[in-house]
């Protein structure tokens, strides 16, 4: 037992983490600080310098208030740095960065096959051979002459100076080390590196004694030591060494974040399994330096984008009842996660994530997301041969559906759950000083108490056969739709011939979120008062069956269509869609409480919210006139109505952590020729800067304004025309409002968006299509939306506009109309995603307009459908025309039983 009280300094990937222990080994005080990403140099680098600088305010704090005897490091794996003297000279990498293709075609030609090293293949930086390689490059004099470290050690060097190389970090999986013979690879060795590898201590060696820099920084006395440290997930495997419970006998750790590790402890090395490389296993090397099977997929990514909530994550200690219940629900029913969602990784590694029967809202999505952590877990321990006592540890170890469900696929063995927030520090105690009390009783987990097994092997069945696969939700059965994937793959290789890559063309997609129009839903009504007739212009013409007739009804229509196109979508709310509660709310009063309805909803959702101040349909907008109107009464109370839409708008951003896009239209004008074109632009000017005088953070509200050529009854002049707003919007510094049905016939609105973006600060579309009179026609796939899904990839700047959609069909099943409308901009923008701009703008620049223009007309007739196909289905949603079935059951089910 040590004298003096020791620091365990825990670098991980997401947060930095400090604990200091008493002698008895109490927790005394815990400090932690999320990493920032950085980049030097042009390359992304760790936080080195933002945790260093955490680091001396830490110690300095722990120094105050115990007499530190050691401090010990430890470090996620897959990271190091060259040192030289004193000074870092080739910084840490960020595993995540992606070296350049060249860089990982070489690299790939030179490492180790997985027999020697037991390092799989890994993407992006995840095999710190990768990055060495690509530092090398990038700092081939620094090469030369540093010394190599490794993660945890860089952090023993930078509080004693000494450099010191150590098994752990060195056997995770860098292609690095020989876990069987405990040398260096023959790659590390062929490439130099091996000979600048600072000299090989163990993880419990004492390095030295904090430098007289950190005494000074810190106040820590000189006899404090430093040891050398170790390997985050061999620190957890150590922990489970200190429960009676294990003591020497077999184990599997299962660390739970970010990542989920799976390492087992085996009795002798002759238990040793053969492991798969290509399945996401890998020997692990322990502080003694005997091979650790392990195996893993990143189940904490996994599940956040499962839960799919924009980052407010469901509280699964406040839900536990209701989770549980879900979840039981959930296996009864057959809904499930298949893997990957996480692509390239984990133990199917080449499946592509998909839904069963996505549920609607984000605690149905988490339940499943954990039943998923469950099956993924099983199956990673199954490739390890893990048996017998299998410790879960980290944050998902207070998930009960999670390790519960674990417990009941894997009945053969015990499963416990350990002390999930200190495990890790406890077993770098356990290294500092072995004579220490076990760090927490271990509980032994309950079964849940559901028909697993047979859910399991409907998974187990559907992942492992390959195809793709294809919900009936009508009768709840699973069917398998083979061919898209092929289709997929045979579309991909056509792609790539012109140097596209369509996997990266659909997490570009992935990234797109469309503010889908609220008012297609009911046909502008609105829920202020009943059968309010709608003026301003604007006309839905039909008589449909169905209209939403009330908030609840408009939602769930909402829903209905949202489940059925891919991807992540916003909701466009006018502000005549307000909770009133039944009482009359007037425009000039509306606040954030009578939409905080809409607000949970779409927490609830996982959508964002975009608002519109409704300038029509109301007594006071009935001469034609609102913000420009000549009576100075008018004016004030559309003013008001403005100022309180954008208090609205920054509430909702604020609740929902995405900016919402508030866009300013108002219909006013004359029918016939005006004797005073300027003074209403004047008057409407000067309203806007009232409206806009009160600054709005724009991360929570932006404005826009949107202009129009003509409306019904307006025909011959309009306020708010596009000079007019063009102007006002650079001249303030507002979005501007692009709405396709808001010019002349052969003026399209593709053409205006680089212009737009030169000059304001952000674009808001309203993609429309504009038909002879009307400019609200149901979006289609026509030649000027694929022009303006090809000028938004193009523009560079997507992160500037916000993209909704503007029309109002009450001619055909309105879900569908939304429907329609938000798959086709969504094909728009993937055939922008799959342009080869590179290759056309050469054409261009080189004067070679025929090769332009051959190219351009193959494009129409590539396989872009097969990537649609495959998108959708990836996305749990109908592919090809199947959508329309699910939309004929609702209308049956639900829309024709409304009067
Ligand atoms: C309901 C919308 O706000 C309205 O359609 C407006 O954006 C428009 O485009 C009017 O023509
Ligand atoms: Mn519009």
């Amino acid at each position: 037992m040590a004298k003096g009280s020791v620091v365990v300094l825990d670098v991980g990937k997401t947060l930095a983490k400090a604990t200091l222990w008493s002698p008895e080994r109490r927790l005394l005080l815990k400090r932690s600080r999320p990493n920032a990403r950085i980049t030097e140099s042009g390359l992304p680098v760790l936080d080195y310098k933002g945790i260093e600088e955490w680091l001396a305010g830490v110690l300095k704090e722990f120094a105050a208030t115990a007499d530190i005897e050691a401090i010990v490091p430890v470090g996620h794996g897959a990271s190091g740095c060259l040192v030289e003297g004193d000074r870092l000279i080739v910084p840490p990498l960020d595993y995540e960065a992606t070296p350049p293709d060249d860089i990982c075609q070489e690299y790939r030609a030179v490492r180790d096959a997985f027999a020697l090293t037991g390092s799989p293949c890994l993407p992006m930086g995840l095999n710190f051979g990768t990055q060495l390689f690509w530092l090398q490059s990038v700092f081939p004099k620094e090469f030369a002459r540093g010394t190599i470290l490794m993660w945890p050690q860089y952090w023993a060097w930078r509080l004693c100076g000494e450099k010191a190389i150590e098994v752990t970090s060195l056997g995770c999986h860098t292609d690095l080390w020989q876990p069987t013979t405990g040398k260096p690879s023959p790659m590390a060795v062929a490439q130099g590196w091996a000979k600048r590898f600072a000299p090989l201590r163990k993880a419990s060696d004492v390095l030295g004694h904090v430098s007289h820099e950190w005494r000074e920084r810190t106040g820590l006395s000189r006899h404090c030591k430093v040891l050398c440290g170790l390997h985050d997930s061999n620190a957890a495997l150590l922990a489970s060494r200190l429960h009676p419970e294990i003591g020497n006998r077999e184990c599997t750790v299962l660390s739970t974040g970010t990542w989920f590790i799976a390492m087992r402890s085996l009795p002798s090395a002759a238990d040793s399994p053969i492991l798969t490389e290509d399945r996401d296993c890998l020997f692990n090397v322990d502080v003694w330096g005997n091979p650790v099977p392990s195996s893993r997929f990143m189940g904490g990514r996994e599940a956040e984008l499962l839960e799919d909530s924009a980052g407010d994550f469901v509280d699964v200690a406040g839900n536990a009842d209701e989770l549980m219940r879900l979840a039981r629900k959930a296996v009864e029913d057959g809904v499930c996660a298949l893997p990957a969602f996480e692509a390239g990784v984990g133990p199917f590694p080449r499946n592509i994530g998909r839904w069963i029967k996505r549920p609607a809202d984000k605690l149905g999505r988490r339940a499943v997301a954990a039943l998923y952590l469950a099956l993924m877990a099983n199956a990673s321990l199954d490739l390890i041969g893990a048996r017998g006592r299998i410790i879960i540890e980290g944050r998902f170890g207070a998930d009960p559906v999670f390790t519960r469900a674990l417990a009941a696929l894997r009945p053969a063995d015990a499963i416990y759950l350990s002390n999930a927030a200190d495990n890790l520090a406890f077993g770098a105690l356990g290294l500092f000083d072995d004579a220490i009390p076990s760090g927490s009783d271990m509980k032994k987990v309950d079964p849940l108490d559901v028909d697993i097994a047979r859910y399991a092997e409907a998974w187990r069945a559907m992942v492992t056969d390959g195809g793709t696969v294809q919900t009936d939700n009508n009768k709840g059965a699973t069917t398998m739709h083979a061919g898209i994937t092929s289709a997929y793959e045979a579309a991909k290789q056509r792609y790539a011939a012109l140097g596209v890559n369509t996997d990266e063309a659909l997490k570009k997609l992935d990234a797109i979120s469309i503010s889908i129009q609220c008012w297609q839903g009911d046909d502008v009504g609105g829920f202020e008062t009943v059968g309010a007739a709608l003026s301003g212009g604007i006309q839905a013409t039909g008589n449909y069956p169905g209209k939403a007739r009330s908030l609840a009804e408009l939602r769930a229509d909402a829903e209905k269509a949202v489940s059925l196109i891919p991807g992540k979508h916003r909701f466009n709310l006018h502000a005549s869609y307000l909770d009133n509660g039944g009482k009359k709310v007037d425009r000039d009063e509306i606040e954030p409480k009578h939409f905080q309805s809409w607000i949970d909803w779409a927490k609830k959702v996982g959508m964002g919210l975009d608002f519109n101040p409704t300038y029509f349909s109301h007594p006071k907008a009935a001469d034609g006139f609102t913000l420009s109107h000549a009576d100075k009464g008018i004016r004030d109370f559309w003013i008001q109505h403005g100022i309180q839409s954008r208090k609205i708008g920054a509430e909702i951003g604020k609740q929902l952590g995405s900016t919402c896009a508030t866009n300013f239209w108002m219909p006013d004008g004359f029918k016939d020729i005006p004797a005073d074109r300027q003074s209403p632009r004047e008057r409407m000017a000067d309203s806007l800067d009232k409206i806009f005088a009160a600054k709005i953070d724009p991360k929570l509200n932006v404005d826009s304004v949107e202009a129009k050529l003509f409306g019904i009854g307006v025909e011959s002049y309009t306020v708010g025309s596009h000079e007019f707003y063009m102007g006002y919007a650079v001249s303030r510094g507002t979005h501007l409002t692009l709405d396709s049905g808001h010019f002349h016939p052969t003026e399209v609105i593709s053409d205006k968006i680089s212009s737009i973006l030169m000059f304001c600060p952000g674009l808001v579309l309203h993609v429309s299509r504009p038909v002879r009179w009307d400019s609200d026609h149901v979006v289609v796939l026509d030649d000027e939306l694929q022009s303006i899904g090809r000028e938004l990839v193009r523009s560079g700047k997507l992160d500037k506009v916000h993209i909704g959609l503007d029309y109002f069909d009450a001619s055909i099943n309105r879900v569908a109309a939304w429907v329609i409308g938000t798959r086709n901009i969504l094909k728009s923008l993937m055939m922008g995603f799959l342009e080869p701009s590179a290759t056309l703008r050469k054409a261009e620049l080189e004067g070679d307009f025929t090769s332009r223009l051959a190219l351009n007309e193959e494009l129409k007739s590539l396989p872009w459908a097969a990537v649609w196909d495959y998108w959708c289905e990836t996305k749990g949603v109908p592919v090809g025309t199947a959508w329309l079935d699910e939309v004929k059951t609702y209308e049956r089910e639900v829309l024709s039983k409304r009067a």
